[in-house]
């Protein structure tokens, strides 16, 4: 069953089946729409950004620029925006649900907390592909995490999180960016035609419940999963900028996932994602990340200086991080010809990658759908934005934007 959904949301219209997650920006729900979907058989994903976070306006630039950004994809393993609404009080925006977790929830639920070659060739196709798409378009990624990488109920991942990608070409051909280290800040353009949502069954979700933060840059769930905050660090001022290919000298990024010339402040391009790919194939392999030190210091330390340690015989797989992880961005697999470099390498020979979205049976499928949860009933979500304002004064109707600006979003 197809459910065609306007570009502009209907807030009245959306019911929270439950809350998906949250993170700096946002808490993002799993809503159904009550008027186009009244038994749920097409939820998506709600993102809902507060606008009282938005005092040092960074967080302001960072949503509009992720509408943006998701405003202008079409790739089968990244997601469209679905629709898009905002008021005085929240950014909103919707997007295809993944039933299927991250893929940091993925490798914790493997036996040794790691996955087979076989399942990192296909993860890693398929976000080579992405980024390949995202570099197309001029966007540098800059947040590759297990985190980031969605598994939709088809078994195909998704990135998500498009908040710290930034715009790397020129300008004319992105004429409806407005990069949130750029002042011109524009809405997104509606998405270019309605979209629509498969019917999905689902079988098992492999998200982690409530989470424990523990620092400022990791949280511990329930389930004892480590789970790795972005480390935002400030921007800082561009400089060695040419007018033909613009270079970031923001300083962004997962602090063990980021590159050396990020940490050496140097200016960085779309090198920056091949990096993070293989810190990323690195976990995915042996379970944790290569160059993770006691602190932030020592992390980045090890990132400028230390080689990745391999176990064992070097593979093809071993031999692609260890491209991938080279210090100098300039001799890094991906740095000349993108992500052909990459296709090209030993590990994916063999590989179709013209074929791979038909690829019907992933390494892992989600099992369990959301029928039980829908059951339960849900909030329509303009009634749960208002629960979490200060109490209703007299006059109040509901018919009135009542959102304050000190309201914060918490689970209900
Ligand atoms: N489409 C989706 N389907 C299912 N879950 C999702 C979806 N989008 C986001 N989530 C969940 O919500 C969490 C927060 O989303 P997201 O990372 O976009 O928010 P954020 O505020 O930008 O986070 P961060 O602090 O990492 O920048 C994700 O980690 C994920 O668990």
């Amino acid at each position: 069953m197809d459910i065609p959904i306007s570009s502009s949301l209907t807030l009245n219209n959306l019911r929270v089946i439950k809350v998906l997650g949250k993170g700096a920006m946002g808490t993002v729900f799993l809503v159904h729409d009550m008027f186009h979907d009244p038994s749920a058989l097409s939820p998506f994903a709600l993102k809902a950004v507060e606008k009282s976070n938005f005092s040092s306006n960074a967080i302001h630039r960072r949503a509009r620029w992720e509408t943006t950004v998701l405003s202008r994809l079409q790739h089968p393993f990244l997601p469209t925006l679905l629709g898009f609404t905002e008021n005085s009080d929240f950014l909103c925006y919707a997007v295809p649900y993944c039933p299927g977790g991250d893929l940091n929830v993925l490798r914790y639920s493997q036996s040794d907390h790691v996955f087979s070659p076989t399942a990192i060739r296909f993860y890693i196709a398929e976000i080579v592909l992405a980024l390949e798409h995202l570099h197309s378009l001029g966007i540098a990624y800059r947040d590759l995490k297990p985190e980031n990488v969605l598994v939709q109920q088809s078994g195909h991942v998704t990135l998500t999180d498009f908040d710290l990608s930034t715009s790397l070409t020129p300008k004319k051909n992105l004429e409806f960016y407005s990069d949130p280290e750029n002042d011109n800040l524009q809405p997104p353009p509606p998405p270019a035609q309605p979209q629509t949502f498969k019917f999905r069954q689902f079988a098992k979700f492999i998200l982690p419940n409530k989470t424990k933060y523990i620092s400022n840059t990791a949280t511990i769930t329930r389930n004892g999963l480590r789970k790795v905050k972005s480390a935002r660090v400030s921007p800082v001022s561009r400089r060695n900028r040419s007018s033909f290919y613009e270079r970031s000298n923001s300083f962004v990024g997962t602090e063990e996932y980021v590159a050396p010339e990020i940490v050496r402040g140097e200016g960085h391009e779309f090198s920056v994602d091949w990096w993070a790919l293989g810190i990323l194939c690195y976990e995915m392999l042996y379970g944790t990340t290569p160059f993770k030190g006691k602190n932030r210091k020592e992390t980045f330390r090890r990132i400028l200086m230390a080689e990745p340690e391999f176990i064992g015989k070097k593979n093809d797989l071993a031999d692609l991080i260890g491209k991938l992880l080279e210090k100098d961005p300039t001799r890094r697999l991906g740095y000349r010809r993108g992500a052909s470099e990459i296709k090209e390498h030993e590990f994916f020979q063999g590989m179709r990658w013209d074929l791979l979205t038909e690829v019907v049976r992933p390494p892992f499928l989600p099992l369990r759908d959301v029928t039980e949860e829908v059951k339960k009933g849900g909030i329509n979500i303009t009634e749960y934005f208002q629960k979490l304002k200060a109490p209703p004064s007299p006059l109040w109707s509901p018919s009135h934007d009542e959102w304050t600006n000190n309201v914060s979003l918490t689970e209900f």
